[in-house]
């Protein structure tokens, strides 16, 4: 599962350190502003982050412990090849004692399972949402709240945000301050991982939780070391002093481990004693989690290419009209002999007019305008809330001047996909996507499809972001039969459109009789840059 292997940049080959940075497993962000930003890759200069994300313990949501990155190759596929979700997440639950060292005993798994896209998720962030009443505040600043009650905890908003997670869904995490006993005002988003570590107090209490847990680990570590690391932490980290520790430890935590946490000690998998330090028993649970993953292993572009053959084109397919002048703009581009500038200059007067076709697609209403000279005239106007376009990185992003030059005030998301050159699947490293992206209209914009799975990934992702399929168009300047077959089989609603229907796929999985690697021509990244122009030079925005 954990793969270091070679990738392509949706055509590039690219060396993985030195052109994307090395990637981390998983992020959250906190939502706010108008982009939610969802990104794989560190900035380039950026300071590493560590392995995963700690969703509640610390604030920025970074790894706490750990001595050692572990750098992710991207999330792999989720979906099969009808678009279904069929990989879900493995979830770990760890249980146990306050300062048992839950928390470090998941950060080293995560160090040592080294598998992209992991999860830390505490229930800590889940305490309940309402604010503290004055005299309750007044009760927890005197350490007389009970914290430890499971009537303290939102199990609900847990469950159903646990259950999100594990469908490779994303979700939105409350962020709770331990200072003020308060959730804070943004939520992180957290994109759904491979492996979800889930960890707190009472992990094990509530049936419906239990269900979502493959494997459940109790932490056991003597209640005298519990105290005195709650008492070294709590004065630390989360602003207590010692007599209260020591009260609220005696008053609330302590009975409440004796009556609702060691009692469910007998429903581990595996009981871990002293914690962090026991590495027997963690690299015990880290091969049997590395042992889950390698069977929940697919393939999607395998699958893809052996299906849907031969069938009549979809419903959904629109085909820019082949004028004599789109054949021409085809004849040129698709010329092995035509120089970068040419390929740039006429591919983007095709993406004009098949952006153009894509708008015709949105819906519209009748409406009436008064013209200048006093007289009405019966338009028609566009009926939807908003439009934004994605475009799948690199080669999609060549399309957004043609979108943002007809389509004012459009907002652009941008998905990075990688092809991982050794299993030959495509892989998500990096998403950013406009704030409430679920109500809009999407134009989801990739110059070429080959097998469609790249095109389903990005389409899974919308999905997930909560955008209705049929408000989702995928724009092509040319496919491949297969691909559009796959993608009108696993998403029926989506609309596809594009310039040309190409017959086959070689070896290689690229479009016969095809264009070429679309991003290597109009990057210049093939080495047969013949360039006229050096200022004109285009390069990818990110
Ligand atoms: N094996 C250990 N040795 C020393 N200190 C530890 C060990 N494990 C955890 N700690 C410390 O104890 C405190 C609580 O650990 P943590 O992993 O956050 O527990 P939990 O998540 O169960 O509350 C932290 O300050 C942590 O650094
Ligand atoms: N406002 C709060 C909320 C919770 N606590 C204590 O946190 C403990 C659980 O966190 P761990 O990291 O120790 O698992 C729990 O025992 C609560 O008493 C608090 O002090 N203040």
């Amino acid at each position: 599962m954990a793969s270091t292997g070679r990738r392509r940049l949706r055509g590039r080959q690219i060396p993985m350190e030195t052109e994307c940075g090395k990637m981390m497993s998983s992020r959250s962000d906190s939502g706010s502003g108008e982009d939610s930003l969802d990104r794989l890759l560190p900035p380039s200069g950026a300071p590493r982050r560590k392995s995963a994300t700690s969703l509640s313990k610390s604030e920025p949501p970074l790894l706490r412990t750990g001595t050692r990155t572990i750098y992710t190759a991207g999330r792999p596929p989720w979906y099969d090849e009808h678009g279904a979700q069929s990989k879900e997440a493995f979830v770990i639950g760890l249980c146990g004692g306050s300062a048992s060292g839950k928390t470090t005993v998941a950060n080293k798994i995560i160090e040592a399972l080294d598998v992209p896209w992991v999860v830390l998720l505490s229930m800590d962030s889940f305490y309940k949402v309402r604010d503290l009443s004055p005299e309750e505040q007044n009760l927890a600043a005197s350490n007389d709240y009970n914290f430890d009650h499971p009537g303290a905890f939102d199990f609900e908003l847990l469950v159903s945000t646990l259950r999100k997670l594990k469908q490779g869904k994303s979700v939105k995490i409350p962020v709770y301050d331990f200072t003020t006993h308060r959730r804070q005002k943004d939520w992180k988003n957290v994109y759904g991982a491979s492996v979800i570590i889930f960890e707190g107090i009472m992990s094990f209490v509530d049936k419906e939780l239990l269900q979502l847990l493959d494997m459940k680990i109790f932490v056991d570590t003597d209640s005298d070391i519990r105290l005195v690391r709650r008492l070294r932490r709590d004065i630390t980290e989360r602003g207590r002093d010692i007599e209260g520790v020591i009260k609220q430890y005696n008053k609330f935590v302590k009975p409440a481990f004796e009556q609702y946490i060691e009692p469910t000690m007998r429903l581990a998998d595996i009981v871990v004693p002293r914690g962090g330090g026991n590495m027997v028993a963690i690299d015990l649970i880290v091969q049997h989690v590395q042992s889950q993953l390698e069977e929940r292993e697919l393939s999607v572009r395998a699958l893809l290419a052996s299906a849907q053959q031969n069938q009549p084109l979809p419903q959904t397919l629109s085909v820019l009209e082949s004028t004599a002048q789109v054949r021409g703009l085809h004849t040129i581009i698709r010329s092995k002999d035509t120089s970068r500038d040419e390929f740039i200059f006429y591919s983007k007067r095709l993406m004009r007019l098949l952006i153009e076709h894509a708008l015709t697609f949105l819906p519209s209403q009748p409406c009436t305008v008064q013209t200048p000279q006093g007289h009405e005239y019966e338009g028609l106007s566009y009926n939807g809330r908003g439009i934004t376009g994605v475009s799948i990185l690199r080669a999609g992003e060549t399309m957004e001047p043609a979108l943002r030059a007809v389509c004012k005030d459009v907002r652009i998301g941008k998905i990075l996909i990688q092809t991982n050159l050794d299993s030959g699947e495509p892989e998500l490293h990096y998403l950013r996507l406009p704030k409430d992206i679920g109500e809009d209209h999407v134009i989801l914009m990739d110059s070429t499809v080959s097998t469609g799975a790249a095109a389903m990934m990005a389409v899974r992702v919308l999905l997930d972001h909560e955008v209705q399929e049929d408000k989702i168009a995928l724009v092509s300047l040319l496919m491949a039969e297969l691909g559009v077959h796959s993608v009108a089989y696993a998403f029926p609603k989506v609309k596809i459109i594009t310039t040309a229907v190409d017959k086959s796929l070689d070896d290689n999985l690229h479009v016969i009789p095809g264009i070429g690697d679309f991003g290597d021509r109009y990057f210049g990244t093939d080495g047969t840059d013949r360039w006229r122009d050096e200022e004109d030079r285009e390069q990818p925005s990110y």
